[in-house]
Formats: structure tokens, C-alpha cells, sequence
């Protein structure tokens, strides 16, 4: 599996701002979809080009255009949906494909209990976000259902990522891309992310 933690002083700077205990939802909403958008500038950056032919102001030239295949974002519920505009803002084609998966509190297995993803999804560049890369049981149980719907291109966009969970992750999906602002130290007893961010969905949400 390809880990990157994208070291880019906007992110870190951005991030550094989330981790803030007195953030206000609104601020940490703001800042969720700007780190998610520079991870995607990130994230892109390997897309396959192609030299076109066009009408310029002046007569026929050439130019590059992304080539190849189109992009599905799959955010997972409910967090995931605070990076989704991020990417849309510079992939603003991309369909949406909807996975909900919380995490039971007690056991920390992932529960799924949605999932609305675009037709012919195998033909696509499914980038999956969510803040938070914990246990790795939500992303894992995402990816199995991307990949038994057919695809076979992923790339990953979490926030912060524990060891735990990239470790988990790589054993069960060693052929994706995770793309992360930071590879944190560690779950504490209660498989929260420490430093990390807290519960992304109830700071995202406002349900706290
Ligand atoms: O790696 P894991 O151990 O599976 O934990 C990470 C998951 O937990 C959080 O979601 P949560 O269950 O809190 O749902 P929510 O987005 O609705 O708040 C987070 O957004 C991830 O989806
Ligand atoms: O640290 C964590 C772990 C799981 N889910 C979160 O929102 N935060
Ligand atoms: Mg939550």
C-alpha cells in the first residue's frame, strides 16, 4: 500500500487549527473541506494526460487534458461528507457514491447501514474520504464493497491516519493509495486517534 502524508505547510498549518479543544463547528467544517481539497490537488497529481487538438484565438493548438478514466467520490457517512466538497471543488464532475458505516462504540466493528453508488462505478476512480483512519474497520469494510462492485482503481483521502489502522489496512487492501495530512501516534483504550481530532462527525455535525 502507498502511504502518503502530504507535508505541504498549508495542510499542516489547517490541520494544526482543527486540533484546536475550542474549535467551533463552523471553523472545523471550514477547515475539513480546505484540507480535503489540497489533499486532492495532491492526490491527482499522477492523472494521466492526453495532448488534444483545439480552436485557439488564433487558429488550431495543442493542449493537455486529463485523460482516461472518470472519478466517483465516495464519502463515508456521516464524517466523510465533510470532505466531499473539497474534492468537488476541483474535481467538480466527479459522481457521488454514498457508503454509511458507523463504528459501534463497544466493539469498534464497523456497521454498514447505507450504500447508493453510481452505476457502472468499475469504470471509474473511486477516491474514498473520511476524516479519520482509527481502527481501520470502516475503510476496510468500505474498499471490500467498492471492490466487490468492481473497482479496481482507489485512492484514499483520510485527515489523520493511526498506525493501527495503516497497518490493518495494508493487510487487507495492499493495492490502494492512501493519501493523509498525518500519521498520528496512536488509538487510545477507547480506539480514538491521539493527538487527533476527537469524534470528526459530531465536530462536523454539531452533535455534541
Ligand atoms: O477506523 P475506525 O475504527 O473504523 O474508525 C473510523 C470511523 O469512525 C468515525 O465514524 P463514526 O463511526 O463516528 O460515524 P460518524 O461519521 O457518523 O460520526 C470516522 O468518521 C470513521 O468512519
Ligand atoms: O479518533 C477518532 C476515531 C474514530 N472516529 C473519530 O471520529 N475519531
Ligand atoms: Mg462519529
Amino acid at each position: 500500500m502507498k502511504v502518503i502524508e502530504v507535508k505541504h505547510p498549508l495542510i499542516q498549518h489547517k490541520l494544526g487549527l482543527m486540533r484546536e479543544a475550542d474549535v467551533s463547528t463552523k471553523r472545523f467544517r471550514e477547515l475539513a473541506k480546505e484540507v480535503a481539497a489540497l489533499l486532492t490537488y495532491e492526490a491527482t497529481s499522477d492523472f494521466e494526460m492526453e495532448t488534444v487538438e483545439i480552436n485557439g484565438w488564433n487558429g488550431p493548438i495543442q493542449v493537455e487534458q486529463i485523460k482516461g478514466k472518470k472519478v466517483t467520490v465516495v464519502p463515508i457517512l456521516r464524517a466523510g461528507l465533510g470532505m466531499m466538497d473539497g474534492v468537488t471543488e476541483h474535481i467538480p464532475s466527479a459522481k457521488i457514491s454514498v457508503v454509511g458505516i458507523y463504528r459501534d462504540e463497544e466493539t469498534l466493528e464497523p456497521v454498514p447501514y447505507f450504500e447508493k453508488l453510481v452505476s457502472n462505478i468499475e469504470e471509474r476512480i473511486a477516491m474514498v474520504v473520511d476524516p479519520m483512519l482509527a481502527t481501520g474497520g470502516s475503510m476496510i469494510s468500505t474498499l471490500d464493497l467498492l471492490k466487490e462492485r468492481g473497482c479496481t482503481h482507489i485512492k484514499v483521502l483520510v485527515l489523520v491516519a493511526a498506525p493501527e489502522g495503516l497497518k490493518a489496512l495494508e493487510e487487507a487492501h495492499p493495492d490502494i493509495e492512501l493519501y493523509t495530512a498525518s500519521v498520528d501516534e496512536r488509538l487510545n483504550e477507547h480506539g480514538y486517534i491521539l493527538p487527533g481530532l476527537g469524534d470528526a462527525g459530531d465536530k462536523i455535525f454539531g452533535t455534541k
